[in-house]
């Protein structure tokens, strides 16, 4: 038999195994439990059908591949590995899921390191149909491998692996089961109770490997961790969302949140309605600000003096009560610690059961049921709103705290005029101070018994301190130094991990691969490096792209037009494209877009889907898109402290194309260059796709008009598509309304078209 008819033949054989594995897979489908009508009563029926619709759920559909890849062990024992169990009628194990320990040495087995491992064997597959296999003979390669030298496992750079790096990016974070790389298993599978820290260059699979771990501590430590113990967090809604199928996918369903969702629920909903200037910021952020809350809750000036009677009117009469009693008593309830609530409840029940003593024994005071407004006159109601809003808008009033915890004009800059419990102007910075608050005084309760932070290099004291007081210490924290940014932008995690748990052990781990970003690619972006993180270590590339970076020089007359075209391209070629641009530039690119008949996904409000995306550098933090076009890398280099690591955060976003569009220099200001001296192509000065003019009066012509009928159409296609996202049906004519009157109010005026729309 030729090497082609014994590789077809063992495909053929594979595909026998696969069937049969796929057919007891259904079966089991059919087994899954549907028990309402015997269940003992409606409660129970109703917990039951939730049960099997999950089961059913996470069940993979009749087409998914039973398996990935297969183990031949040293002892001729043989494994299939997938994502879930599969077992035929007698009981025999067909396939086992990645998550068990008899799967692991399908990612640690190295040639370095076989662990038993014959031969490791990789299906590609289209559905459940093997295309191909591509096999690892571990054994023979390690008796004449060189030694172990101590560094990581160089990623094993399959077919399977190359291709799944390759495949198109559509605004979803992927499962990686089929290729997790020796390294990142070791991350996967590190112990539970623990603080482990994962710092890794952009596209090292950090993420990926986050969300694997929960699935991979799901599975193997169900004991103590349960679906609804393990929080996932974020940085903001974008991230979230582009993470947010992932883990259902892998059969697990726990609790995502982006950072600004760790607050309090609140009779008024907090609404974000505020802008923070940057001072006032980074000092709501700095974990002064919870000395400064417990503090202003301090006992204070109502505390009774112990050295005279403390008189109180209570219904119609007026009592006299002992000073000294009183006083002892309040200082007990609060000394006893615990929540502020918790104090109060205290001494509220002191004033109950004193009343019910001292009217027993004939001595006057005050009845039981005054026990609450007497509580209430020593340690005042408060919450977390109107403690934040006190702290904030008391100024002289806490004069001699301020003074122990900031510097006069620090205190000025945290002034803001208290408002009506609805008319709050909260900042997203107030959200941590809040979150504090109801701390302080209500207590939150430890839900999670592991959390994952991402982005976490970024995250302000205040902030760290709400992930830390919800987590028992068992932690996985992922970042990068070298894309810290923002006002808490850090040179180390030390300065971070001071504010969380210190209860478990701390474990590193460092990502060294990098996955997302081509070669070519990866060299550009790290130009800078020493600049952007000196001492952190840089991912090595581990795949060549396609094509080099295009590096197009434009003067100012030609960016859009330029990034338009750029757009296209990718867009044309069934690429998803991000576009990266600085606020400065964004009106102008999405003018651009709109007369180019481009729909966009903006990701600074949450949006990720549509195949063209428009984003800010901060917000491009964590996502990845086919072709990148960064526009303008001058302005996002020069435009903050951190820019540096702002552009390398917007060049590192692509798996296959980096378009940048620089724009030439002015030559009266001559600033540095930030791209280095690659070859750059010239954009041809004739610019071809530079709009047609918008008649400003006089006749129009047709070529506007169609333009001009275009513009419409994707505009109100982009009101709609936001307004049916946002507001309940009910509200859709009113809203509609509305924003009709508001552009009219902004000197926009027009016909109504909705599409779709009621009304
Ligand atoms: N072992 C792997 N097999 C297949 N794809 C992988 C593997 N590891 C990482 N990837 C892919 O590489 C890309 C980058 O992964 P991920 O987003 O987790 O990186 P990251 O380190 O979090 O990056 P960033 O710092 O930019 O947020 C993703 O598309 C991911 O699916």
């Amino acid at each position: 038999m030729t090497a082609a008819g014994a590789l077809d033949f063992e495909i053929v054989a594979e595909q026998e195994y696969f069937d049969r594995a796929a057919v007891e897979r259904e079966r089991r489908r059919g087994v899954v439990p549907d028990i309402p009508g015997v269940a003992v009563n409606k409660g129970a029926a109703e917990r039951s059908s939730r049960y099997s619709r999950a089961r059913l759920e996470e069940m993979a559909e009749p087409t998914e591949q039973v398996a990935f890849g297969r183990l031949d062990m040293d002892e001729e024992e043989t494994f299939y590995i997938g994502h879930d169990l599969i077992r035929d009628t007698g009981g025999e194990v067909l396939v086992v899921s990645w998550k068990t320990k008899v799967a692991a040495p399908y990612y640690k087995a190295t040639t370095a390191e076989p662990r038993n491992v014959r031969r490791k064997r990789t299906f590609q597959c289209d559905g459940n149909t093997i295309l191909n296999f591509s096999d690892v003979v571990l054994a023979a390669i390690s008796s004449t491998s060189a030694a172990v030298d101590g560094t990581p496992a160089h990623p094993d750079l399959s077919d399977a692996l190359l291709a799944e790096l390759r495949t198109a990016r559509t605004g979803e974070l992927r499962s990686i089961v089929a290729t997790i790389q020796a390294a990142q298993y070791e991350v996967i599978e590190a112990p539970l109770r623990q603080l482990s820290v994962i710092q890794g260059g952009p596209g090292t699979g950090k993420t990926a490997v986050a969300l694997h771990r929960v699935s991979w501590l799901l599975f193997n430590h169900g004991e103590e961790l349960k679906p609804d113990s393990v929080l996932v967090v974020g940085p903001n809604r974008t991230f979230v969302r582009y993470i947010g199928a992932l883990l259902p996918g892998l059969g697990d369903r726990v609790a995502h949140r982006s950072i600004d969702e760790l607050r309090p629920d609140a009779r008024v909903p907090l609404r974000i309605r505020g802008q923070e200037a940057e001072d006032v910021a980074a000092i709501k952020g700095d974990a002064r600000m919870a000395k400064l809350l417990a503090r202003a809750l301090s006992l204070g000036s109502k505390m009774p003096l112990a050295s005279q009677p403390w008189v109180v009117q209570s219904g119609k009469e007026t009592f006299s009560l002992d000073g000294a009693e009183v006083a002892a008593a309040v200082r007990r309830a609060w000394d006893a610690g615990g929540t502020y609530n918790q104090r109060r409840m205290r001494l509220r029940t002191w004033f109950q059961s004193t009343a019910l003593n001292k009217r027993a024994a004939q001595i006057r005071w005050p009845k039981p049921n005054a026990a609450a407004s007497l509580t209430d006159r020593i340690i005042a109601p408060a919450s977390p709103a109107s403690l934040v809003q006190w702290v904030l808008g008391a100024g002289d009033r806490i004069e001699p705290i301020h003074k122990e915890l900031f510097t006069d004009k620090e205190a000025a800059a945290l002034y803001r005029k208290p408002q009506a419990a609805d008319k709050e102007r909260w900042t997203a910075a107030d959200i941590p101070l809040l979150d504090e608050a109801d701390a302080i005084i209500n207590g939150i309760p430890l839900r999670y018994q592991h959390i994952v932070v991402d982005e976490a290099q970024d995250l302000s004291p205040m902030q760290l301190r709400a992930l830390a007081r919800r987590s028992n210490g068992s932690m996985t924290v992922v970042g990068d130094i070298a894309q810290s940014t923002g006002l808490w932008a850090r040179d180390d995690w030390e300065d971070l991990l001071q504010h969380l748990p210190q209860a478990l052990p701390v474990a590193r781990y460092t990502l060294r691969y990098g996955y997302r970003v081509p070669r070519q690619v990866h060299e550009l972006a790290v130009h800078r490096a020493p600049e952007i993180a000196p001492g952190i270590e840089l991912p090595q590339p581990v795949r060549d792209g396609d094509e080099d970076p295009h590096i197009c020089l434009v003067t100012e007359a030609h960016v859009t037009g330029q990034v338009v075209a750029r757009v296209r391209r990718h867009r044309d070629d069934g690429l998803s494209v991000g576009v990266i641009c600085s606020g400065s530039r964004r009106s102008a690119v999405e003018a651009a877009l709109i007369s180019a008949n481009i729909g966009w996904s903006d990701a600074d409000r949450g949006e990720l889907g549509l195949p063209v995306t428009v984003v800010s550098p901060e917000s491009s933090k964590g996502l990845e898109f086919d072709a990148v076009v960064v526009l303008d890398p001058a302005t996002i280099a020069l435009g903050s402290e951190r820019g540096d690591r702002l552009l390398y955060i917007a060049l590192t976003r692509t798996t296959q194309r980096l378009d940048v569009v620089d724009i030439e220099p002015d030559p009266a200001k001559s600033p540095e260059p930030v791209m280095p001296a690659v070859p750059q192509q010239a954009a041809p000065r004739q610019n071809q796709l530079s709009l047609p003019a918008v008649p400003v009066g006089g006749s129009v012509s047709d070529e506007a008009l169609d333009l001009q009928q275009r513009v419409v159409a994707l505009i109100t296609a982009d009101v709609v598509e936001r307004i049916k996202a946002t507001a309940p049906e009910h509200m859709w004519p009113a809203v509609l309304e509305a924003t009709a009157a508001a552009l009219g109010g902004a000197g926009v005026t027009g016909e109504r078209q909705a599409q779709g729309m009621p009304g």
